[in-house]
C-alpha cells in the first residue's frame, strides 16, 4: 500500500527519482492518504481532539538525539485522540529539525504504550470513523518511519496492540529486561490497522508475521532478539557514579550511529530508506542525487583535507 501510493504520486508527477528525492527532503508530502483517497486531514484531526488526556512530549538535545516521551501514565500510555493529533505535530516539528540525527521513543513511567485508549474507540467503533482514524495514524507513523534520523523504540514494561505497531515505526527497537512487545488485534477482533502489519512483515518475515499476529503472541526480548523483532535487551545497570537509566544506555546505543554531522548522518538515514522502500532502480537513482548532496560537502572536505587513515 505504501509503495503503490508512493509509486501513484512519484508517476502522476513526471520525474520519479527526483520526486522521491524531493520527498525525502520534505517528507511530509510522503503520506500515504490524501484527499484524492477520500482522506480529510482537518476533519479526523478535530474528531480526534474531541477525545482529549496525556500528550506527546519531545526534547530535542544539543546532541542531535531527540526524545519523544508517550505520557498518558493512568492509562499505562494508551494513545487518546488528541494524543494521536500530537503525534503528528510532533513528527512536523522533527522534519523541520535541522541539526537532528537520532530519536528515542519511549514511554513514560517505565512502560511503552497500551495502544488506542479503548475509551476514545468505542466512541468511534463505526466503520467509517475507524477507517479514517486509521489513515491518520499511518500517515503520521509512515512520515514517522521517513524522519532523515536514526530512530530507536526502547520498549520497557508492555507495548501492546497500537504500542506494538509505533515499536515497527522505529529503525531499530531496544527491550529492557522484562518487557514484551504483543500484538493483542486477534483478541481484539481486529488486525493492525496503523501499519503495523506491513512493517512487521517486513521486519521478522511473513512466517513469524503470521505466528505474531495469528497468535497474539508475547514477545519477550528473547524471543525478539531471535526474529529480529529487537536489537538488543537492556538489563538495569549500576556503575560507579550510580544507576545508568534505560534512557541513557539507549541513548549511548544510538550515539554510535549518530556521530559526526547531521547532514551525514541524515544522508545515510535516506539512502537506506530509499533502499528499504523502493524498487532497486529507483533506490540507485536515489542513492545518487543523495550522494550529490554530501560529495564536496563541508564533511566530505574537512575528512579529504585530513589525510584520514580507517584504522
Ligand atoms: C486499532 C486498535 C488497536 C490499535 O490501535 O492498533 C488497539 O491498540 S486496541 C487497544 C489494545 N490495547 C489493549 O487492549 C490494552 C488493554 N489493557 C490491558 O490489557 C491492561 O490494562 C494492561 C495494559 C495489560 C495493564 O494491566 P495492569 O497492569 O493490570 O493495569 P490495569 O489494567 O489496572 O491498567 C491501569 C489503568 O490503565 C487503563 N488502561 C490500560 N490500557 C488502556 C487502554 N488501551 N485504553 C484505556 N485505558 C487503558 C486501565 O483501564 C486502568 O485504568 P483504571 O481501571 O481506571 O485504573
Amino acid at each position: 500500500m505504501v509503495l503503490c501510493a508512493l509509486r501513484r504520486q512519484l508517476l502522476r508527477s513526471g520525474s520519479r527519482c527526483g520526486t522521491w528525492t524531493r520527498l525525502l527532503q520534505r517528507p511530509s508530502s510522503g503520506c500515504v492518504y490524501s484527499s484524492t483517497d477520500g482522506f480529510n486531514h482537518q476533519e479526523i484531526r478535530e474528531k480526534l481532539q474531541a477525545f482529549p488526556g496525556g500528550s506527546i512530549d519531545l526534547l530535542k538535545q544539543d546532541s542531535g538525539i531527540a526524545v519523544l516521551t508517550i505520557n498518558n501514565p493512568s492509562r499505562m500510555n494508551a494513545f487518546s485522540g488528541s494524543m494521536m493529533v500530537d503525534l503528528e505535530e510532533r513528527v512536523t516539528q522533527l522534519e523541520n529539525w535541522t541539526g537532528g540525527k537520532g530519536l528515542i521513543v519511549q514511554g513514560a513511567a517505565e512502560t511503552f504504550c497500551s495502544g488506542s485508549d479503548l475509551n476514545a474507540v468505542r466512541a468511534i467503533s463505526n466503520p467509517q470513523d475507524g477507517m479514517k482514524m486509521c489513515m491518520f495514524m499511518q500517515n503520521t507513523l509512515t512520515r514517522l518511519v521517513r524522519l532523515p534520523l536514526i530512530s530507536v523504540a526502547l520498549v520497557e514494561g508492555r507495548a501492546l496492540g497500537g504500542g506494538a505497531e509505533l515499536t515497527t515505526a522505529c529503525d531499530f527497537r531496544l527491550m529492557a529486561s522484562g518487557s514484551v512487545i504483543q500484538f493483542v488485534h486477534k483478541h481484539m477482533g481486529l488486525v493492525p490497522g496503523w501499519g503495523g502489519a506491513a512493517r512487521l512483515v517486513r521486519l521478522v518475515g511473513s512466517q513469524n508475521a503470521l505466528k505474531l499476529l495469528g497468535g497474539a503472541v508475547k514477545v519477550d526480548p528473547e524471543l525478539g532478539l531471535h526474529i529480529g523483532l529487537s536489537d538488543e535487551v537492556l538489563e538495569a545497570q549500576q556503575e560507579a557514579e550510580g544507576v545508568v537509566t534505560l534512557l541513557q544506555q539507549a541513548e549511548n546505543w544510538l550515539s554510535r550511529y549518530t556521530k559526526g554531522p547531521a547532514p551525514v548522518i541524515q544522508a545515510v538515514k535516506k539512502v537506506v530508506l530509499s533502499g528499504r522502500e523502493l524498487p532497486l532502480s529507483d533506490a540507485l537513482r536515489t542513492e545518487k542525487d543523495v550522494f550529490g548532496t554530501v560529495w564536496g560537502g563541508p564533511a566530505n572536505l574537512q575528512a579529504l583535507a585530513s589525510k584520514p587513515k580507517h584504522k
